[in-house]
């Protein structure tokens, strides 16, 4: 079982107060401040006022429920396996995250797009492509698209401020993943602890420690708890649920890109012994086109000693941001890598060349 953890205060930002249109203002500027602070220490907070409704929340959440209990039979319709751009549905302990298996099953979305010729081309152009949708659950396409582009709104408007904090040209900055940025979300069901049929492993980890490979994750959670996030000192702190806010941390890119003085959020969620419910979340992950080069910004590498429990070569390796994006693919989901990837992905790591016609 993992170690003790403690709970902390973790930063409670308010979106409100960030005029995007006037980002001079005075609450403007105490907001971005906050932000900043933030960012360069635990680069993880909440944020409340953001502007999403409660119903559209609430009726995602609805459609991810009536999906995870529908018959198994129904849900492997959409599984994960028939589809290159890894869209769909992975069952109980399906994926592999920090070298376990997760203790969750998921519905794994993106921005809607067309399959694109491989020929020719890098392989992981063949991450983009078509969502596999379900039909047994009226209204799932609308509901959950509703939230993912309010939530994609919102992360645009995070880190355009984000940016904004660095000092940077905001829109030299965002021409750099243009129209072509990738939203991916995912539906996530942890089960509880005591739930006979889909009986956690041991390890009692829903997902184990990791960063997210993109820009920022901004994620809605239930009531019960159980994320955690690790501090810079290598403490864990319980990213306790606050109704009607989203919970942001940093991924990997943005840890690159500043040389460390943003740092990538290393985060886990455990399977809690204290509940006998399901847990449900549903993050967003935003990142740059699959084609941008990830350039390293003119400033000095960070004097931080961050201590992590995800491991170096687990994380970033390539400067082109697809490469990496499916490597990642290529440990989580080897099955599916196997099938659609088998040269790109010998060894678990993705290979540079170019798809072979
Ligand atoms: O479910 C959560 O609270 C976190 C999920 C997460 O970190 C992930 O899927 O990357
Ligand atoms: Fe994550």
């Amino acid at each position: 079982m993992p170690s003790p953890h403690q709970k902390s205060n973790l930063p409670i930002l308010d979106l409100s107060k960030y005029q995007p249109n006037d980002p001079s203002s005075h609450s403007s500027q105490e907001f971005l401040k906050e932000l900043d602070k933030t960012m360069r220490n635990i680069g993880f907070f909440y944020v409340k006022n953001h502007g999403i409704p409660l119903t559209v929340q609430q009726d995602a959440f609805k459609a991810m429920k009536a999906f995870f209990k529908l018959p198994l039979e129904e849900k492997l319709k959409i599984e994960l396996i028939n589809s290159p751009h890894f869209r769909g549905y992975t069952r109980m302990k399906g994926e592999t995250t920090n070298f376990k298996q997760d203790n969750r099953e998921q519905v794994d979305l993106a921005r809607e797009q067309n399959a694109e010729t491989l020929e020719g081309r890098p392989a992981y152009v063949g991450l983009r492509g078509p969502n596999q949708w379900p039909e047994g659950v009226p209204g799932f396409k609308e509901d959950i698209t509703a939230l993912m582009a309010a939530m994609t709104d919102v992360a645009l408007i995070l880190l355009r401020a984000m940016v904004r904090t660095l000092n940077i040209d905001e829109d030299k900055f965002m021409a750099m993943f243009g129209n072509d940025y990738g939203a991916r979300v995912k539906l996530l069901r942890y089960p509880a602890m005591s739930n006979e049929e889909d009986r956690p492993n041991e390890h009692g980890l829903g997902v184990g420690p990791h960063k997210d490979s993109g820009f920022l994750a901004l994620l809605l959670q239930d009531e019960l708890g159980g994320l955690q996030v690790q501090t810079q000192t290598g403490k864990w702190v319980d990213a306790v649920p606050i109704p009607n806010t989203f919970v942001v941390n940093i991924g990997e890119i943005l840890e690159r890109l500043t040389r460390k003085t943003f740092v990538a959020t290393t985060h886990r969620v455990l399977t809690l012994t204290s509940t006998d419910q399901d847990r449900f979340s549903f993050p967003l992950f935003l990142a740059p086109a699959l084609e941008t080069r990830i350039p390293q910004l003119d400033v000095p590498l960070a004097a931080k000693n961050v201590v992590s429990d995800v491991k170096e070569e687990q994380l970033l390796q390539d400067e082109v941001y697809g490469v990496n994006e499916l490597n990642s693919y290529c440990r989580s989901h080897t099955k599916v890598a196997q099938k659609w990837y088998p040269l790109q992905c010998t060894n678990g790591v993705a290979d540079k060349v170019i798809t072979k016609p």
